[in-house]
């Protein structure tokens, strides 16, 4: 999951500079030497924090307070990686993970931490990133205790698993970190259990009738990846074969072979992705059998889900989420509403009811496709979706002459784009709420906000438990 492993951790040591450094630990301990290690704190993908010879250690699945011993794999500059070798004095809060794979693949760094560690680690990881960026006033900021699940496995309500021929068998699961070896994952604790039922019998079938499956090293085979996602208030499912050519051998007997066992699945697509690419999903999707997207009902409305349109992945954590949202918002209903990054348009028509107008947009055709029928769908009229980028959207309707009121912006992992954060600057509506996946972006966005905004609160939402990764939402007040 961490692509940008060097620089993440290159981050993470800027935090730590300033110590005096007396002897580089390049002259003092070499490559696969065996450390001891006293863990102060988590980083902010999850790895335990040491320091050896006043220079950070980052060791992945070492626990604050774990006394451990590692073994150095990677010496940089100013900072260290190490294995954990042996664990000496284990935390109160190590808990066995429940997924045997959880230490190889990504999205399980915290699977050995109690459930109310991480939610605690989530609040810190929101601070850590404060304190990298500085934003102003960013000391007295209130950053509320994380809202979690109840029951935090089985939340997922969408698999992305590549399939290959392990050991002569068809495999379907995710990457080794950094890697592109298959781990098969029979199992997964976090995956709603329906979406797993789902996915093994895929590949019993793609096996039974020996469906060609992709190669990577040699670009040939053509199952590559498969998708299963799954409206939990329905029990609506859409399956997606992602494929290296037009062709899916088999295809009817695939689809019958699961009919019989699955009416859930009401929709069954492919996707083309043709050659050698980093990306998962190519552009033509096509329908294989039943309709071309699945229904889901969030409180009291209903969302048609396109196969490429993003979707909250945690459906009983959403809620929460954009209950926080309205109750920061606070809408008017004069109010002219913006819902940037919109998706298929689940926050702005959550929300239409309060405002005078929403307006959304995304970069995806598909999404503001669902977007602008769900709104027909529940009888909302005054919505409407645009496709484009927020950075561009925005400024073109305000020299339309469209002025928002009130601003919710739900950006990607990398942040808002800066000619968005200026727009917002200038156009300066009264009302903004600013939902985050990434404390870091967050953290950075803030220290331009806050030149226009005052930050009232954070609220951190657990919507990936077991993972590192944290929600938030920001409640902003306008300077006067
Ligand atoms: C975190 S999702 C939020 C979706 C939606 N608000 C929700 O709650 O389901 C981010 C969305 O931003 C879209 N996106 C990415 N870059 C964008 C850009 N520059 N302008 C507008 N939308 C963008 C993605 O397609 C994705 O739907």
């Amino acid at each position: 999951m961490n692509n940008n492993h060097n620089s993440h951790y290159q981050n993470q040591r800027n935090l730590h500079q300033g110590r005096p450094q007396r002897e580089t630990v390049q002259e003092s301990i070499p490559i696969g030497q065996r450390i001891p290690l006293t863990i102060k704190r988590l980083g902010i993908n999850g790895e335990g924090i040491g320091y050896f010879k006043h220079t950070i250690c980052f060791v992945k699945g070492a626990l604050p307070d774990e006394v451990v011993t590692a073994t150095v794999t990677e010496i940089h500059p100013r900072y260290m990686i190490a294995k954990l070798h042996t664990i000496r004095q284990k935390s109160p809060n190590r808990v066995e993970p429940r997924d045997p794979f959880a230490d190889e693949v990504g999205g399980f760094e915290l699977e050995h931490l109690s459930y109310p560690a991480q939610l605690e680690f989530k609040q810190d990881v929101v601070r850590q990133a404060l304190e990298k960026y500085r934003p102003s006033g960013y000391k007295y900021y209130k950053l509320l205790p994380t809202i979690g699940m109840d029951n935090p496995y089985e939340y997922r309500n969408k698999a992305q698993f590549q399939v290959r021929v392990l050991d002569g068998k068809v495999a379907a699961g995710l990457y080794k970190e950094n890697s592109h070896d298959l781990v098969d994952l029979p199992t997964c604790s976090v995956q709603h259990p329906l979406i797993m039922k789902v996915m093994r019998r895929v590949v019993e079938l793609l096996e039974a009738y020996q469906v060609p499956i992709y190669d990577e090293e040699h670009g040939s085979g053509i199952v590559k990846t498969i998708v299963v996602r799954v409206a939990v208030a329905t029990n609506e499912v859409q399956l997606v074969f992602i494929t290296n050519s037009t062709k899916l051998p088999h295809k009817r007997d695939l689809i019958t072979e699961l009919q019989k066992r699955f009416p859930e699945i009401v929709s069954y697509m492919q996707n083309v992705n043709k050659g050698k690419t980093s990306l998962v999903w190519g552009d033509d999707t096509t329908l294989l059998a039943g309709k071309t997207f699945i229904q889901d009902k969030l409180e009291d409305l209903t969302f048609n889900l396109s196969a490429r349109a993003f979707y909250q992945l945690n459906p009983y954590q959403t809620a929460k989420l954009y209950d926080e949202a309205r109750k920061a918002l606070e809408l008017s209903p004069n109010d002219n509403l913006v819902d940037a990054y919109s998706g298929v348009g689940t926050i702005g028509l959550s929300l239409a009811a309060q405002a005078k107008e929403v307006r959304g947009m995304d970069i995806i055709p598909e999404s503001i496709e669902d977007a602008n029928e769900n709104a027909k769908l529940n009888g909302i009229t005054n919505a409407k979706y645009q496709v484009g980028k927020a950075e561009e959207v925005l400024p073109q309707w305000m020299a339309e002459g469209f002025h928002p009121d009130a601003l919710v912006v739900d950006p990607p992992r990398t942040g808002l784009d800066d000619v968005l954060i200026q727009t917002i600057l200038t156009s300066k509506p009264e009302r903004f709420v600013y939902i985050s996946c990434n404390p870091s972006t967050l953290a950075r966005d803030l220290a331009q906000l806050t030149k226009t905004y005052i930050v009232d609160y954070i609220q951190s939402i657990d919507m990936f438990p077991q993972t590192a990764r944290c929600e938030a939402v920001v409640k902003f007040t306008r300077r006067h």
